[in-house]
């Protein structure tokens, strides 16, 4: 999936949405699309889907111009959409699913055969029968990603895949997402705001912010930068003493005490803390090393200055 100089203006707004991404996705990869409300992520997919137009920019999916070999690049993916219905209600699953390989295209007996295999392989088959509409949120999500997946397209977008769903149903939809990049070799997109599906599965994270790329490398390394300056929590008895803080540090009160925390390039600093605390006759009762997990990562990209 590539995606060069991506820019798209709703209406006659002047403010850009999506301002001139660029994303390079290699096949087989799971990418993790992040960022805050309103940062552009389902505006992209759906200009990938060919679901709304581009106001500049191109966008190739397995090779193909979404603009320029429409009906080819349309073959090269499945979707499930945020917040839409992407079945019908009132079929059943497996009505959905045949109905969905039939638009893709597909021969009645390759369709049938591909809607076992999904709704065995996501633990649906014995309800097959019943109307997606009295299913269950984790079972309709389910039955969309598998309506995604018919016609076994190369790209998988997913925007919000785990949106709603327990943690039992978001595990059965994570355990698929990994293997089809790892034993299908497809080549997953998704939006998340659950990090720990980020930090489980994606190869690699685009974390956008108002329309803008801020920051776009593999999931280990992301992380990797921000262990550079560890972070540190002091807790301490009871309110905290008058003191200068380290910059960038903050407190705050728990149960009778004091969580003192942040960032230090060097440990030093953080003892010459522990002394001024104890100079003020602070209890000291606990110091530990905190890893940064990919919610830190993430928060402190985006609670960074704006761009113009
Ligand atoms: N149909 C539309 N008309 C005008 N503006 C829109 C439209 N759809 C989205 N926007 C605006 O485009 C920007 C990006 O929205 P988008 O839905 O792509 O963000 P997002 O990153 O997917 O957010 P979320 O995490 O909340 O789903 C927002 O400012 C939004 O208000």
């Amino acid at each position: 999936m590539e995606i060069s100089g991506l820019t798209k203006k709703y209406g006659s707004s002047d403010v850009a949405s999506v301002d001139n991404v660029s994303l390079s996705v290699p096949p087989g990869a799971v990418f993790g699309f992040l960022g805050p409300n309103g940062a552009g992520k389902t505006t992209t997919i759906k200009i990938l889907a060919g679901l709304l137009a581009a106001t500049s920019g191109r966008t190739l999916l397995n090779g193909y111009d979404v603009t320029r070999q429409r009906s080819a690049a349309m073959q090269q993916f499945g979707a499930v959409l945020e917040g839409s219905r992407n079945v019908y209600w009132t079929l059943s699953a497996w009505q959905n699913l045949l109905y969905f390989g039939r638009l893709k295209g597909m021969r009645g007996a390759d369709a049938r055969a591909r809607a076992e295999e999904l709704l065995t392989g996501l633990g649906l088959w014995e309800r097959r029968d019943e109307s997606v509409g009295g299913y269950s949120r984790g079972m309709q999500q389910k039955v969309a990603v598998a309506a995604a997946l018919i016609a076994d397209p190369p790209i998988v977008l997913l925007d919000e895949p785990t949106i709603g769903l327990d943690v039992e149903a978001t595990r059965t939809v994570m355990d698929w997402i990994r293997t089809l990049s790892r034993d299908r070799g497809k080549t997953v997109l998704l939006t998340t705001h659950q990090m720990n599906v980020v930090e489980e599965l994606c190869d690699r994270v685009a974390v956008i912010r108002e329309g803008r790329v801020i920051a776009d490398l593999p999931t280990e390394q992301l992380l990797s930068q921000f262990r550079e300056r560890d972070k540190y929590e002091v807790r301490i008895e009871g309110e905290l003493p008058e003191l200068t803080m380290p910059s960038g540090f903050t407190a705050s009160s728990v149960e009778g005490a004091t969580i003192i925390s942040g960032r230090v390039a060097d440990p030093q600093e953080i003892y010459a803390l522990v002394d001024r605390l104890r100079e003020q006759r602070a209890v000291v009762q606990s110091l530990a090393q905190v890893q940064p997990d990919l919610e830190d990562v993430f928060m402190g990209l985006i609670k960074g200055p704006a761009h113009d």
